[in-house]
């Protein structure tokens, strides 16, 4: 890839959003990139994306009315998670991270990602984004994290079933990123939600991100694009019945979206519509992501 490649995937101007979130609100999915001449981008990078670093997330933060963030290591920073770790170390105290790892990892550098404020690993199944998940290597480590972390996995709905056995052997709470990327346009009840409760129903400790209309309801999938109203009518009712295990984020800065870049403003008005009262809007976005991330 040359340097003439790097997309920006995010709103250059978010609108305000119409819906305040409540004190202590955690955006629990977002991303930094770079910036590239301190923290290069892995040569296995799928994208190449331009610099999106702290100061514009939390410029962002602020802007949408949070007050946290939870940083997620891009795919594109490989297991590198420097970026990640400088973004956390500047927040001073308002962030914390989920890292990816080599699984060779050793338990002295486990111990400093957790000193750094990273509180989980994630595990990318995506193909167009990482071009191999070793499911018994990422077993081994997982069975071997720090105490209160935790695995976030993220893959799409028609590998659910043939990622269950290994789901399922792994001994900390799992947290689900997008719900497992569902087809949304088939509404609530429709194959993929069945499926993604089944699972859920499987184990108290797994947990999700009701998060991305932008990806799961975007026209190039065959959605109908913002508003995102088939997300909004197949999410809210996950959101009500599964209320303890579920978190939010804007996924700042939308890696890989050349199209239909989301406003972010619009993306917040989206947490009414699937958290209609504000016990739900608070479980959401306090509750849940500070006992995952901030129980210590
Ligand atoms: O940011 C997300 O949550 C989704 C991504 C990018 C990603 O996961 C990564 O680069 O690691 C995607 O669907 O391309």
């Amino acid at each position: 890839m040359t340097d003439q490649n790097r997309i920006i995937s995010w709103h250059a101007n978010p609108s305000k959003p119409r819906y305040t979130p409540p004190p202590g609100a955690v955006d629990a999915h977002c991303h930094v990139f770079g910036p590239m001449a301190q923290f290069p981008f892995s040569a296995k990078a799928k994208y190449l994306p331009q610099d999106a670093g702290p100061d514009m997330l939390f410029a962002l933060r602020d802007h949408l009315g949070f007050e946290r963030n939870v940083i997620v290591q891009a795919s594109c920073h490989g297991t590198d998670n420097a970026a990640t770790l400088d973004a956390i170390a500047k927040s001073k105290g308002k962030a914390r991270g989920v890292a990816v790892v080599d699984p060779a990892i050793s338990e002295a550098d486990l111990q400093a990602l957790h000193d750094g404020g990273i509180r989980g690993i994630r595990f990318n199944f995506l193909k167009r984004l990482v071009d191999d998940a070793p499911k018994d290597k990422f077993l081994e480590v997982a069975q071997r994290l720090p105490k209160g972390w935790h695995v976030v996995i993220y893959f799409e709905a028609d590998i659910l079933e043939e990622l269950r056995p290994f789901m399922d052997a792994i001994p900390v709470p799992l947290v689900i990123d997008h719900m497992g990327r569902p087809d949304v346009r088939q509404g609530p009840d429709g194959a993929d939600m069945k499926a993604f409760r089944a699972f859920l129903n499987s184990r108290e400790d797994i947990w999700f991100k009701a998060t991305c209309p932008d990806r799961l309801d975007a026209i190039k999938e065959g959605g109908a694009g913002d508003p995102w109203n088939a997300f909004a009518d197949a999410v809210a009712p996950l959101v009500a019945d599964y209320q303890d295990r579920v978190l939010w984020g804007t996924d700042w800065p939308h890696p890989n979206m050349d199209t239909e870049i989301p406003d972010d403003g619009h993306l917040v008005d989206m947490i009414p519509r699937i958290a209609p009262t504000e016990e739900l809007q608070r479980k959401l976005l306090v509750d849940n992501p500070m006992k995952l991330y901030w129980a210590d």
